[in-house]
């Protein structure tokens, strides 16, 4: 289409964007009189929507749509368990209904004040514009400080007192909502690397998702934490995901990261099954380490440990001796439990010790991996290794109704 053509500057760039221009195509429905409205409703929109998710708002009885169905029948209701998805030709009552259940969706939307729910920060903590709406939690402790967004739930910096930053942010980490932070801890979740039909982004909904902060907390300076520590805690419901993501893994749930800076770093993200039926998931605590050259660096701690081979087609290996790094590696390590360290000759030793986990990832892309990322320059590659607390591939996790679990990783420099 020729630019400004049209007289306020609109292109076909944007062709239908109904999920965030819903309430003018509601308000232009009512404008026009409409009296039916074709459409479909997903699964998530009737999760999200029609009951209260832990931490929101319940709905007014007014508009929940209990009993919601299409014209020509045969759809279940959509209600708290799930229910069916349907499209049909609604009438003016479903009409008015899903006009309701659009607004208050939108009424509903986390505020800046509920991502940051009220809780009394400690002398330690303070917030600092984030990602969108989300908060930056800067935490400057005599024990260790530490960066972590509420965007994604994601360490982004940690040093315990006295030491530089255990962690590796890449300098072009694009800090935007909808793009994931190259660095720190990304927290790959409800599934890991690609989504298992394909339909949705790498690593999960959660990296992506604004997560609330419920809590921050002094923790005492006792045998168990020397120097005390800060514990902050996070929350993400299928209300707070991006609908189309949320309905790419349709179940009830709340997840929680806690995250607690001392001098040791622990991340642990737990999750419940609110639904009536199993989840499965897979999940990865993404942790990029800070390295001087990956090319001198070993990791201790997987020899005997069969793999998968990444970059030779999946091919199923067993590690023979430390891992060491001569060309591109992405490994899935099978059956994991121990703790590992990693080290370089003359430089400091970083432990990785973890639980909930059968499976560790180690990754690096390599100057060619590298070379197509555009969030990692050319020359950072070297700066990093990643090991993975992870269930994955054949440690895939099948969460039963009503059931939590928890995967955990603590990284303590010796
Ligand atoms: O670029 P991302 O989506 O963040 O993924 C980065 C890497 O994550 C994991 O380590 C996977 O094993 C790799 O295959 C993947 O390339």
């Amino acid at each position: 289409m020729r630019p400004g053509a049209i007289v306020d500057g609109s292109s076909g760039e944007v062709a239908c964007d109904h999920d965030h221009r819903y309430p003018e195509g509601v308000a232009l429905m009512r404008d026009l009189g409409v009296d039916a409205y074709r459409f479909s409703i997903g699964v998530d929109v009737g999760i999200a929507c029609n009951h209260a998710p832990r931490g929101r708002r319940p709905l007014t009885p007014s508009r929940r749509i209990d009993g919601l169905r299409p014209f020509n029948g045969g759809a279940a209701p959509i209600g708290r368990e799930g229910g069916t998805a349907g499209a049909g030709v609604w009438g003016p009552g479903a009409v008015a209904a899903a006009g309701a259940l659009l607004v208050d969706r939108w009424e509903n939307r986390p505020s800046r004040e509920e991502l940051v729910v009220p809780v009394t920060l400690p002398s330690t903590v303070r917030l600092e514009p984030g990602v969108g709406d989300a908060p930056l939690v800067v935490v400057e402790h005599p024990a260790a400080t530490a960066r972590v967004h509420a965007y994604g739930a994601h360490v982004v910096a940690w040093a315990p007192a006295g030491a530089r930053d255990a962690l590796w942010l890449s300098p072009d980490a694009v800090l935007a909502p909808g793009a994931a932070i190259r660095g720190g801890i990304p927290l790959c979740f409800p599934w890991f690397g690609p989504h298992p039909d394909g339909a949705g982004p790498a690593h999960g909904f959660a990296r992506t998702s604004a997560w609330r902060l419920v809590g921050a907390t002094e923790l005492p300076d006792d045998e168990q934490r020397p120097g005390g520590a800060i514990l902050l805690t996070f929350e993400l419901t299928p209300a707070d995901v991006d609908p189309a993501l949320a309905a790419l893994w349709p179940h009830d749930f709340t997840a929680r990261t806690e995250v607690e800076v001392g001098a040791s770093l622990t991340v642990s993200l737990t999750t419940t099954n609110h639904g009536g039926e199993p989840a499965d998931l897979t999940q990865a605590l993404h942790t990029y380490l800070a390295v001087d050259d990956v090319r001198r660096a070993r990791v201790d701690g997987l020899d005997g440990g069969p793999y998968l081979d990444k970059v030779d087609g999946d091919a199923r290996q067993v590690q023979d001796g430390p891992v060491l790094f001569t060309g591109p590696t992405d490994r899935v390590y099978r059956g994991t439990s121990a703790r590992l360290t990693v080290s370089e000759p003359g430089g400091r030793t970083l432990e990785v010790a973890k639980a909930g986990s059968r499976t560790t990832v180690v990754w690096n892309p390599w100057a060619e991996g590298a070379s197509g990322m555009r969030d990692v320059p050319d020359d950072a590659w070297p700066r990093f290794v990643c090991v993975e607390a992870a269930n994955a591939a054949d440690d895939a996790v099948r969460l039963p109704a009503g059931e939590t679990q928890t995967l955990m990783t603590r990284l303590t420099v010796l």
